[in-house]
């Protein structure tokens, strides 16, 4: 399992190698000990799974508010979508910056995301199902978001989405600070 850097600030590329045979392959999807020799202090205490039917569902940009804020190891597990991280710490020198990859079940890869970074993703086949792991337990009341299409961030997305919460579709536009 290795963890490569992405242009965002704590922001990791978790890629892991597939064993493969005549039966399939088996892939690691989280190991304490190769986030601690990479310097990530993460300890999963909750999973969940986004399962989505139609291609362009896009879910977020979400985050949660601190004292409330999680860490998440983000994962494709059927079909594609595009990721994104969208860097909402104020103090980061990526502030405001977002970086999109393409998480797949055929790649494997996954997108560890710290406490301040907004999610979002936008999937690219239908039936694509996501897995999160998060290092603190869900809390509904710090639930906050922003617009996919906020002029402030200019994130460049696959394609609109052609499914949307209305939640999501009416984040107000992101307040700086
Ligand atoms: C996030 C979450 C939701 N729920 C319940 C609450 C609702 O009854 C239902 C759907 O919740 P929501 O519409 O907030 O789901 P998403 O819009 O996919 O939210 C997620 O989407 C973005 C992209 C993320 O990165 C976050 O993990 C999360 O905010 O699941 C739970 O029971 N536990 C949870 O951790």
């Amino acid at each position: 399992m290795r963890l490569a850097p992405t242009p965002l600030p704590d922001v990791w590329l978790v890629e892991s190698q597939s064993h493969e045979d005549a039966r399939g392959g088996f892939r690691r999807s989280w190991c304490a000990a190769s986030f601690a020799a990479a310097g990530v202090d993460f300890t999963p205490v909750q999973a969940s799974l986004s399962t989505n039917t139609a291609p362009h569902t896009l879910r977020g940009l979400h985050w949660q508010a601190e004292p409330k804020g999680e860490q998440k190891l983000v994962r494709c597990v059927a079909g594609r979508i595009q990721d994104v991280a969208l860097d909402l710490r104020p103090e980061s020198p990526g502030y405001l910056r977002w970086h999109a990859v393409e998480l797949s079940a055929e790649n494997g890869a996954a997108l560890l995301l710290p406490r301040g970074v907004a999610h979002g993703f936008l999937t690219l086949t239908p039936g694509a199902v996501v897995e999160y792991l998060m290092d603190v337990p869900h809390s509904p009341e710090a639930a906050r978001g922003a617009r996919w299409d906020d002029p402030a961030f200019g994130i460049r997305w696959a394609a609109p989405p052609s499914v949307i919460s209305g939640r999501d579709r009416d984040w107000p536009d992101f307040v700086h600070g």
